[in-house]
């Protein structure tokens, strides 16, 4: 595990993740149409967040599902924020092109 790096951080800021904490935690929104879609999601993060052995802080409404992420061990992001919040953003993408 190493630091999230500023190129990093550009990237995840410019795909809408927002920043906060003085840099020690990322938050998206993200919408469905109803609460099935956004369960089904939350199913879907989760063997790569398993996987990667990094697991997200997850707030289930009926049609949106709130992401956070931020590297508990550490206090603060790491390389491994970066990759879920890239998979994430991947499984999302595929969830809603064939809505
Ligand atoms: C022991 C195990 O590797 C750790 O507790 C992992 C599990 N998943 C985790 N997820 C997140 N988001 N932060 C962590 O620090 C973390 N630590």
């Amino acid at each position: 595990m190493v630091g999230i790096s500023s190129k990093e951080l550009e990237e995840l800021k410019s795909n809408g993740w927002l920043i906060l904490e003085d840099e020690k935690k990322i938050k998206k929104e993200f919408k469905f149409k109803d609460f099935k879609q956004s369960i089904d999601f939350l199913k879907d993060i989760q063997p790569s967040a398993d996987a990667l052995d990094h697991h997200p802080d997850v707030c289930v409404y009926y049609n949106k599902v709130i992401v956070e992420l931020t590297t508990h061990d550490v206090g603060g992001l790491t390389d491994l924020d970066y990759k879920l919040a890239i998979k994430i953003d991947e499984l999302y993408k595929m969830k809603t092109s064939n809505l």
